[in-house]
């Protein structure tokens, strides 16, 4: 098939991210005949009842699972708001799903943000903090780079005095097949400006984040 025209004839779905509706443009068609395909490989019958709809299923799951890939971080951040607020601000335990991109297998857990305002006390709406994990989480990804790509959209939008992710993550590719270990959970932290020259404030804002009494 022409991949150009397939590319194409792409259609359109709606997926939800944080609970708002994205216009998510998503190869919905492409998505079926490769899950039949997989399904053929492994020895099962796509044509059985049980299966006939799931190639679409997956094809929709994939659409919402993915809708990071068609959002633009910076854009998550827009709400801004002046505040004479010079201090540490923390959201902890923000809900993480996201996807190895070595096995296309879950990761979840939790991130913590906190951040120091610049100068001119420019500050997000809590719950862009959130948004903006899940736009770096809903792709095929690495802990390390969705660690660090919060942190650095952070400092870069925001003009941040310093800012602060710690990322806690258990990796289904890691627990449910390879080495087995179900439990073991990924630890990856990302620092930038104040918080990762002085000493003394990062232990502060570790501190309230407080990983290790978890
Ligand atoms: N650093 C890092 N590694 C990851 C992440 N997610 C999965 N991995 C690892 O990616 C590696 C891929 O290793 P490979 O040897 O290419 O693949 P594999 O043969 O399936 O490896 P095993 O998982 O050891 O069976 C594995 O060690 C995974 O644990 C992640 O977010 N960060
Ligand atoms: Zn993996």
């Amino acid at each position: 098939m022409n991949e150009e025209l397939d590319h194409e004839a792409a259609r359109i779905v709606n997926g939800r991210l944080g609970g708002k509706s994205v216009d998510t443009q998503v190869d919905l068609k492409r998505i079926e005949t490769a899950v039949r395909e997989i399904l053929y490989a492994i020895g099962e019958d796509p044509d059985r009842e049980g299966l006939a709809k799931t190639p679409g299923r997956v094809a929709r799951a994939y659409a919402e699972l993915f809708a990071g890939l068609r959002v633009d971080p910076a854009q998550v951040l827009k709400t801004v708001f002046s505040e004479d607020h010079d201090e540490l601000i923390v959201v902890r335990d923000i809900e993480v799903f996201s996807f190895c991109e070595h096995h296309l297998l879950p990761f979840t857990g939790v991130a913590h943000i906190g951040y120091i305002p610049g100068a001119h006390g420019r500050i997000t709406g809590l719950s862009k903090l959130a948004r903006l994990v899940e736009a770096y989480a809903r792709r095929p990804q690495v802990q390390e780079r969705l660690t660090s790509q919060i942190a650095d959209q952070l400092h870069e939008t925001l003009e941040a005095n310093g800012v602060i992710v710690v990322v806690e993550c258990e990796h289904m590719c890691m627990s449910m097949r390879g080495i087995r270990k179900p439990g073991a959970r990924t630890l990856t932290s990302a620092v930038r400006g104040i918080l990762r020259d002085n000493a003394k404030s990062r232990a502060e804002a570790m501190s309230l984040i407080n990983v290790s009494n978890r």
